[in-house]
């Protein structure tokens, strides 16, 4: 196993991010508390996914990150907020996959940290709300449905918004006794699988009621990216050897069709999905999840290849830009939308080599968001990652609380609160296996 880097003190940089996450949560308790998204720049808010309703999304993405930081005063707080006034009965409408790996995701997560019941309730709950969108021909969910009638809208989604349900239900059904989520999670997923072409490709758009795929397009990063990771994580999590022959399936058609290598970099092209064709070289950032899968998934050569090859275009622009053409060499989309995608990566090949590098790759990616994204606030998007200075926008997302500030916590803090050997984190960084909750009973002890 390398040793870490002799230079740096990584338990020093845990401490600065755990300082910066509770800065910002404190910012947020005074100027956004219980709402959907705090604006860094302006001090005010958003709402998501509901238009003009606030089911608390921010506060509820941040508490398992608080639990594991040991934050307990504020992940509290935030869990006495939920009981006392998250309440899903709303007539509004709501992207199920959304809904589902951000707030139920999240209250599984802090269930999980602190064994509260109501949190399970209401995760529970909020899943009863979604399910009428799977009951359609095909088991694949409608891509809406409102939180209080159950009236789904648009049938034409796409493999990820249809199959990235397993790992959250999964764990909502084991905790339940209730089949019924397993069951309805594993049918979309395998609905999607069963409909992929000749070269075991899926595309980006598909019919949820007649099953005709509505695109051509076969790409690693948004529409598809999560499709192939529930794959993977239906074995990793329950190991579940169908899910982990239809990853490998998939897998090895992407590595044969989408692999691309120039200038000694890996690039996934989006390809044809039925002939291979490569269809366009502009790689959207969401993609750059992906390096982190293949090295869980055992392509782990590729894997950090492609992690690289993302780690120098972070090099160059000092964050990611939105959208990067691999052929023109430069950015396609000059925003940055706050995305944890590559020190995803970094933190999933780092869980499986130890390798010092990936540490940097959080390190580099942290120092930058901290130079740039800060505003008085909070963390915020940026409008252009070319412009000089740098210009920001005025939106935190609200997976940036459940998702790079808990990466770069867990690769820089070797905390006791977390089982860094068998673990289990979502694609919303969710964390639903790997909890040490005897380690916090010892430390609050203490
Ligand atoms: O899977 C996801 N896609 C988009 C967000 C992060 O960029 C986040 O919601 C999640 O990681
Ligand atoms: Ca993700």
């Amino acid at each position: 196993r390398a040793e870490a880097n002799a230079g740096t003190d990584w338990h020093a940089l845990a401490d600065d991010v755990r300082s910066q996450m509770a800065w910002a949560w404190d910012q947020y308790r005074q100027r956004a508390w219980g709402k959907d998204e705090i604006k860094p720049v302006s001090g005010t808010f958003s709402s998501f996914p509901l238009k003009t309703h606030h089911l608390g999304l921010s506060l509820i993405e941040a508490l398992d990150t608080l639990w594991l930081m040991g934050l307990d005063t504020r992940f509290q707080d935030g869990v006495d907020w939920v009981k006392a006034s998250f309440d899903a009965d709303v007539d509004g409408e709501v992207s199920v996959f959304e809904t589902s790996i951000r707030l139920v995701g999240g209250l599984l997560s802090a269930h999980l940290a602190c064994g509260d019941a109501v949190l399970l309730a209401k995760a529970r709950d909020l899943a009863d709300r979604l399910l009428p969108a799977f009951a359609t021909p095909t088991g694949m969910p409608y891509r809406f449905v409102n939180l209080r009638t159950g009236v789904p809208r648009e049938p034409v989604t796409s493999p990820a918004d249809i199959a990235t349900y397993l790992p959250e239900w999964g764990t909502l059904s084991r905790l339940t006794g209730d089949p019924r989520y397993t069951a309805a999670a594993r049918r979309a997923m395998v609905a999607v699988f069963e409909r992929r072409s000749p070269l075991d490709l899926v595309a980006t758009k598909i019919n949820v009621l007649t099953g005709e795929w509505q695109s051509r397009t076969a790409t690693v990063g948004s529409y598809c990216d999560s499709f192939f990771e529930y794959l993977w994580d239906g074995w990793q999590l329950f190991g579940d050897a169908a899910c982990k022959r239809m990853y490998d399936t998939c897998t090895a058609a992407i590595l044969k069709h989408q692999q691309v290598w120039k200038d000694g970099n890996l690039w996934i092209a989006d390809v044809d999905f039925e002939t291979g064709a490569v269809v366009s070289t502009e790689q959207d950032e969401l993609a750059s999840f992906y390096g982190g899968l293949l090295g869980q998934g055992g392509a782990f050569r590729q894997g950090a290849a492609y992690t690289e090859s993302w780690a120098k275009v972070q090099a160059r622009y000092g964050v990611l830009p939105e959208g990067y053409d691999y052929a023109a060499a430069k950015p396609t989309q000059v925003t940055n939308a706050l995305r944890p995608e590559l020190v995803d990566a970094a933190f999933n090949l780092w869980l499986i080599d130890r390798d010092p590098r990936w540490r940097e790759i959080g390190r580099l990616h942290f120092e930058a968001m901290k130079r740039w994204n800060r505003a008085p606030f909070g963390y915020t998007d940026l409008a252009d990652v070319t412009a000089s200075p740098k210009r920001q926008a005025d939106h935190c997302p609200g997976y940036w609380w459940s998702e790079q500030m808990k990466y770069y916590y867990l690769l820089f803090s070797d905390t006791p609160r977390f089982d860094y050997r068998d673990n289990y984190l979502s694609t919303e960084g969710n964390v639903l296996k790997g909890f040490r909750r005897d380690e916090a009973q010892g430390a609050r002890r203490r």
